[in-house]
């Protein structure tokens, strides 16, 4: 049988990009989604915006939900300070072994621990899994049904402290009006939304960042 999108996408790195340089997966990545296949990656517009608060924040322990190819865990485990705990969260086993590929490519396996399985079971278990933690950020990118659950199952697991940060990929398209609602109307939250476009388009799309006030 064919390939799939996320197979001819890792092809694209393995052809196009160099081995141990993050840089250079993430162009490939995007030149082969703007020139050849769209697919849904965060991409290098609203890749941006992920990079700036990754540097406002620089998390200790990080978490991302929704790894798909692995695009934005490149984008957050290059900007990571050593010795930082990063857990990314897969449900679909094809797009995991993509993911691996992708991050092994880059050479930011050591700094990643791609868990597969549904959010809503691995979260409770979480502090099982890696200790007392809690997170400092966490990236939203999953099913987009999911996000107002995930949070509050993160903030009843005790996950989030005084200041960590939540930042949502899609919030505008394909949109997430419910968890919009609840972290815009929330005095637990402060709410930012950066405005941008879905990946590789001119379709408005945007990124919402919301700190946890505990
Ligand atoms: O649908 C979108 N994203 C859903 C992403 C889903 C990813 O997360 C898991 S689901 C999961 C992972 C973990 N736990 C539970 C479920 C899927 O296997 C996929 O890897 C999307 C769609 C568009 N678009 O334009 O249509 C643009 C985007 O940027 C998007 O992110
Ligand atoms: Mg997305």
């Amino acid at each position: 049988t064919g390939s799939t999108r996320a197979e001819r996408l890792l092809k694209a790195v393995q052809k196009n990009a160099r081995r141990g340089d993050p840089q250079s997966v993430i162009s490939a990545i995007d030149h082969y989604c703007r020139h050849s296949e769209w697919a849904m990656n965060v991409g290098d517009e609203k890749g941006s915006i992920l990079d700036s608060v990754l540097s406002e924040v620089s998390p200790s322990c990080a978490l991302e939900l929704g790894t798909y190819c692995g695009y934005s865990t490149v984008r957050i485990a290059r900007l990571l300070p050593p010795g930082a705990t990063f857990v990314t969260v897969e449900f679909n086993p094809k797009y995991a072994k993509v993911a691996r590929q992708v991050i092994e490519f880059a050479g930011l396996q050591d700094k990643v621990k791609l868990i597969e399985g549904a959010s809503g079971d691995l979260i409770p278990k979480m502090k099982e899994l890696f200790g007392n933690v809690t997170f400092d950020f966490v990236f939203l990118d999953h099913w987009k049904d999911r996000y107002v659950l995930d949070t509050k199952l993160l903030e009843d697991c005790g996950l989030l402290r005084k200041g960590s940060v939540l930042l949502a990929d899609n919030v505008i398209c394909p949109g997430t009006p419910e968890y919009l609602a609840y972290v815009r109307n929330n005095p637990r939250y402060k709410s930012t939304y950066y405005k941008s476009h879905l990946e590789y388009t001119k379709v408005e799309d945007g990124l919402e960042k919301s700190v946890f006030m505990g």
